[in-house]
């Protein structure tokens, strides 16, 4: 099947996939200004895959929303090559079209031509393994297949960049593990950059090739891993474990940290 969406074809000539730059937000809070962020510096490289890890409330998603454009940040910039996808742990698929038109929508928005759209979702549904679900409604879908139709639509975007807000938190623990494996899959054969966010230790190293982990108030790079393990991984594999554990030692001493402030 012709995965030409998102191909990294221009691996060589762009730098980053997404480049953040000493970005700090706050937002106004009863007290006065309230810092979220504080100096945050990233690069995603292009075709890398990188998970955000932290506390509850640490910033997380404030930091994809900066990423994604949806809002500004307070201090320093953030650039992207091309504007990135997004998909989130709600799948917001419209109830009242079907798998096939809520791909279909996406591709209408970026502008793919009205005779190529369904060929184009039909392969979509292919590359999520959903084949045959193109006239499904959402209602008749389980989650995990939802969040299928969400990465199928996201994809639609062919956008070089997707950021992910905790998009397999609320599935069961085996339909979220079938997903790791899908997304591995799709991430390899499509060379797309990823920003996943996730307070799921496992799963973020079950997934990226590099963990940031962010301190709370105010979010902080607290420490990096690079992730060598191959894939694919297993959730359960001692390597991943392994490195589970002392990821997870960390983000204990940055929460016990901030319940000291
Ligand atoms: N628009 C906003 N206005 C005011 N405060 C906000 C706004 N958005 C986020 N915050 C605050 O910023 C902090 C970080 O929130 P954020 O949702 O980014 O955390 P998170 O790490 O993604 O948390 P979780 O894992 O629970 O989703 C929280 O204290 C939140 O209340």
């Amino acid at each position: 099947m012709a995965t030409t969406l998102a191909k990294a074809d221009n691996a060589e000539a762009v730098e980053h996939a997404a480049r953040i730059e000493h970005v700090s937000k706050s937002f106004a809070g009863p007290t006065g200004q309230q810092l979220v962020l504080d100096d945050i510096t990233l690069d995603v490289a292009p075709g890398e895959f990188v998970t955000l890890l932290g506390a509850s409330g640490c910033g997380k998603s404030t930091l994809l929303n900066l990423v994604a454009g949806l809002d500004a940040p307070s201090q320093g910039s953030i650039t992207t090559d091309g504007r990135p996808a997004l998909m989130f742990q709600e799948h917001a698929l419209f109830p009242w079209l079907t798998a096939g038109k809520n791909i279909e929508l996406a591709l209408k928005l970026g502008g793919v031509p009205k005779n190529d759209r369904r060929d184009r979702a039909e392969e979509l549904l292919e590359l999520v393994r959903l084949n045959g679900s193109y006239g499904k409604r959402v209602h008749e879908l389980s989650g995990g297949m939802r969040q299928r139709v969400a990465l199928a639509r996201a994809l639609a975007q062919e956008s070089r960049l997707l950021l992910m807000d905790e998009p397999f938190a609320a599935l069961d623990a085996i339909t979220r593990d079938v997903l790791h494996d899908e997304l591995t899959r799709i991430w390899e054969e499509t060379g797309l950059s990823v920003l996943f966010v996730t307070h799921n230790v496992r799963e973020a190293v079950r997934l990226a090739q590099r963990v940031i982990l962010l301190s709370s108030r105010p979010g902080r790079i607290a420490q990096e891993w690079r992730v060598d393990i191959p894939q694919p991984r297993r959730i359960e594999d001692a390597p991943v474990a392994e490195l589970s554990i002392e990821i997870t030692e960390k983000l204990r001493e940055e929460i016990r940290r901030h319940g000291q402030q």
